[in-house]
């Protein structure tokens, strides 16, 4: 199993204040598995998506990653984990301002051992004719391509995806989703989306539906619809 989740907890604030927003996480993620974590807000979607993504720490439970337990690992080789198998990518695309469409991907490309080339990878994303463009001369689509080229140049185990089209128009969501499926059949990363959007969950191999800090409902699909053909 790529990625084991038992007993997961987390809790916010301390004493009278402390609120429990994870509260008993078990789950198990093939790897090259798409997973679709879907819930209303405020159910710990993205705080469980932090917690994997060695962002925040947890309070109870165990996680093991590719063999990992990040429960038991030390700071240095949290930082190790996100350096060399992580991915992240956001709804707010987080790109660096001042630097280009290509340089933003190079500076990721730099912290892994085995990365992709960064020019193979802007033809592949449609960026080429965008890659000496500054973030603020792209579209929204344009951003999150750049986006998950800076997540992928560093060939990452686990892709950990947080509202990737939240800020997108429908056709523009469908390309993103299409190229997050592109991106899985080619290399085999496991990913994770959290999203709002229900029919997402038609392309991803399992489906988590969360609530209340647990998670209430999880299936894997026998037949996938390719993001092509998802309609919403
Ligand atoms: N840093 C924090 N300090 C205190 N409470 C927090 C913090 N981050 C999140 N929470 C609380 O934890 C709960 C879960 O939040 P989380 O962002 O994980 O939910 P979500 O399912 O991702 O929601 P959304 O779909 O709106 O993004 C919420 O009640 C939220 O207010």
């Amino acid at each position: 199993m790529y990625l084991t989740l038992r007993n997961v907890e987390k809790v916010y604030g301390e004493g009278d204040n402390a609120v429990k927003v994870l509260k008993g996480i078990n789950t198990d993620i093939e790897k090259g598995q798409i997973c679709v974590l879907l819930g209303p807000s405020g159910s710990g979607k993205s705080t469980l998506l932090n917690i994997i993504g060695g962002i925040e720490h947890m309070d109870g439970g165990e996680i093991i990653v590719n063999g990992l337990n990040l429960a038991g690992s030390s700071e240095k080789q949290i930082a190790g984990y996100r350096r060399e198998n992580l991915g992240f990518v956001f709804q707010f695309y987080n790109l660096v301002p001042d630097l280009t469409a290509k340089e933003n991907i190079e500076v990721c490309a730099y912290l892994s051992k085995s990365p992709f080339n960064t020019d193979e990878l802007l033809k592949m994303l449609g960026l080429w004719e965008h890659k000496d463009k500054f973030p603020n001369q792209l579209s929204g689509g344009q951003q999150q391509r750049c986006a998950i080229g800076r997540a992928l140049v560093k060939n990452p185990g686990l892709l950990l995806c947080d509202e990737p089209t939240g800020a997108l128009d429908y056709s523009t969501s469908k390309e993103i989703l299409e190229l997050i499926e592109d991106i899985n059949r080619r290399y085999g990363n496991t990913i994770i989306i959290v999203t709002h959007n229900d029919a997402i969950k038609n392309m991803a191999h399992k489906v988590m539906k969360m609530h209340d800090g647990k998670i209430v409902k999880e299936y894997t699909n026998e037949v996938l619809v390719s993001a092509k053909e998802l309609e919403w």
